[in-house]
Parts: C-alpha cells; sequence; structure tokens
C-alpha cells in the first residue's frame, strides 16, 4: 500500500501541497485531478522522493520514503512530466543504462529490458536514438524506464499528455493491464480517462483534497443528475405540464426553429429510481407524443469545475 499521510510542500512562503492524506492498495488504479497548479507533480514528486516535503509522510509497502529511500524506491515505479533524458542513446541502450543504474546486471540487466520493451510495445524503435522518436514513442520509453524492475506500485504523472488518440488508447491499455497486480496513481487533466480507467478519483484543488470517491459517485455531485431531458412532437396537452410538476419542477426550453417539437427539463426534488417510467405513463395518459427522453447521469467536468473553482475548502 501507498500510504500518504498529511503531506504538504511550500515554494517561497504558498503553500502548494496543503497536508494531503490517502492511501493507495495494490490492484487499484488512483485517479489524481486538478487543474494547473494545484499540486499534482508536487505531490507525486514527493511520494517518489523527489523532492523534500515540509512536513507528512509516503510509506510505500511500509518503508518510509525519507528514512528507508532504498527500499521505497525498490518497490516504486515513476513515470514524471519529463521526457527521457539522453536523447542520442537508442532505446535499447537507454533502458540497459536505466536497469543497470536500477542494480540489474549480465543477462538480468538484459531481460529486464526486454520484458519492459515488450511491455510497451518498443520492438520496432529498439535500435532508434530517442531524440528521433515520435512523442507517442518517447512515452512509451519513458514508461517502460518505469517498470524495468517490475514494481508493485506505480505513479504516473500525465501518462498520455500530448498523445493521439490512438497512442492514448493503447497507453490506458497498458496502464489497465498493469493496474490488476499493482497500485497505481495516475494524474491526468483528461477526465474521460478517468471514467475510463480509474474506479476511484481524488480532486485536489489549491493543494487540497476536495473529493476523493468513486467518478459514478463524483458525478452524482452534478446538479442535472437524475434530471430528464423531454422532447414532445407537439405543445404539450392540455393538464400535462400540471401533472409533469406534481413529481419534479418543469422548465420548458427554446424550442428548435422550424419545429412544432417542445423540449421540457423536468427535476426530480428527491431522487427517483424510475422517473423515466414515471414521466413516460403521465405523458401516455395525457396523449402526449414523445419523441425523446434522456435522463442526465452527471457530467463530471461539472463537478471538477464546480468543486475546483470554490474557495478553499474550509
Ligand atoms: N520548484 C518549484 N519552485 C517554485 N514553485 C513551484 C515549484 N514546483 C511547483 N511550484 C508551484 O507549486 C504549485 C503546484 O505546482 P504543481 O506542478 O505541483 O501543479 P500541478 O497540479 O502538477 O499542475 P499541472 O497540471 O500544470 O502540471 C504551482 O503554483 C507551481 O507554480
Amino acid at each position: 500500500m501507498i500510504e500518504v499521510t498529511e503531506l504538504s510542500k511550500g515554494f517561497s512562503g504558498k503553500k502548494a501541497v496543503d497536508s494531503i492524506s490517502f492511501s493507495v492498495d495494490k490492484g487499484e488504479i488512483l485517479g489524481f485531478l486538478g487543474p494547473n497548479g494545484a499540486g499534482k507533480s508536487t505531490t507525486m514528486r514527493m511520494i517518489t522522493g523527489y523532492l523534500p516535503p515540509d512536513s507528512g509522510t509516503a510509506v510505500i509497502d511500509g518503508f518510509d520514503i525519507l528514512r528507508q529511500p532504498i527500499e521505497a524506491r525498490a518497490r516504486l515505479g515513476y513515470l514524471s512530466e519529463t521526457a527521457p533524458v539522453y536523447p542520442e542513446m537508442t532505446v535499447r541502450e537507454f533502458l540497459l543504462f536505466c536497469a543497470e543504474v536500477r542494480g540489474f546486471s549480465g543477462k538480468n540487466r538484459d531481460r529486464a529490458a526486454d520484458v519492459a520493451m515488450d511491455r510497451c510495445f518498443l520492438a520496432s524503435v529498439v535500435h532508434q536514438p530517442i531524440h528521433t522518436l515520435s512523442k507517442g514513442y518517447r512515452q512509451r520509453v519513458s514508461f517502460a524506464q518505469s517498470i524495468l524492475h517490475d514494481p508493485a506500485y506505480l505513479i504516473m504523472d500525465e501518462p498520455t499528455d500530448g498523445l493521439d488518440p490512438n497512442q492514448k488508447h493503447e497507453v490506458r491499455q497498458m496502464i489497465q493491464a498493469m493496474g490488476e497486480a499493482k497500485a497505481i496513481l495516475i494524474s491526468t487533466h483528461i477526465l474521460d480517462e478517468v471514467e475510463a480507467l480509474c474506479p476511484r478519483a481524488i480532486i485536489i484543488a489549491e493543494g487540497r483534497i476536495v473529493a476523493d470517491d468513486s467518478p459514478e459517485n463524483l458525478r452524482r455531485q452534478d446538479p442535472d443528475y437524475g434530471a430528464c431531458s423531454l422532447t414532445l412532437k407537439n405543445q404539450p396537452p392540455a393538464g400535462l405540464m400540471e401533472k409533469l410538476q406534481t413529481i419534479g419542477d418543469v422548465r420548458k426550453e427554446t424550442p428548435a426553429k422550424d419545429t412544432d417539437s417542445v423540449r421540457l427539463h423536468i427535476q426530480p426534488r428527491q431522487h427517483q429510481p424510475d422517473f423515466s417510467s414515471q414521466i413516460e405513463g403521465i405523458c401516455r395518459r395525457s396523449g402526449a407524443d414523445i419523441s425523446e427522453l434522456f435522463i442526465s447521469q452527471g457530467r463530471l467536468d461539472t463537478v471538477f469545475r464546480m468543486l475546483t473553482t470554490q474557495k478553499k475548502a474550509a
């Protein structure tokens, strides 16, 4: 388990990370979200031992990153925001070098590099200098470097940043496959990525945690969650609006030009699992002709905006 307890860091008197605590278990992919400058990279750099915290601890599999750095780092893989150094080396040379730094030698060193290249689909560029690679392939090299020693814990800072949609898909598949056995902390700005990869997400703003929940539960915080968008083919029959008002707050939306259709927004007063069938029933009995009915599942981007633009949590 990665256990982060009250980690704090300030720069020039301004708190970048303010008493953050959370844990990540093996088999878990935890999304780490926040706007630019929220403190994600600073937190990750403290967990991986690249930046000393002002206070607080990060413990990896029982080993404190500051007091037992060798044991802790042996269990950690870190994919940082920055591209691999030594751009003149070929992919293989670079990974062999990194494996050596990790303490591998001889056949074990070769094997570690080969397995990592294989897992990151680098076969076609093994002998190519890193500076000649596309951004997507450079990212895969960074990925390979972070898993050379098959760490049980992976910290990944924006692993799909700048990749094209196909590359993003491939990297996500790699992360998903590894997430079955490892504990993975992954920072990203891409909310779709969180929905696709992370059963749990932490949102930080101004260095503090403002949410820690599943994407599904986070979406429920959207004020529109559970609301119904209803399109009728014609003007509502007499009495329909009043009947709909008994089960929710009804708002008529501006109709599209050149059409008779009417769009209604119905907000339930409390959560109603059978809301859509209630609305269908009322419309049927009133003789209204439905062309579209949609129940909002809430949007993570709305909740993200709500949580990260509010004033700093008390
Ligand atoms: N070495 C540093 N010296 C001074 N200030 C720093 C340093 N590193 C980070 N900061 C500041 O700390 C705050 C948090 O930065 P951090 O890079 O952790 O944010 P982030 O959430 O990773 O942002 P992004 O999504 O843009 O990468 C920012 O205000 C940043 O300017």
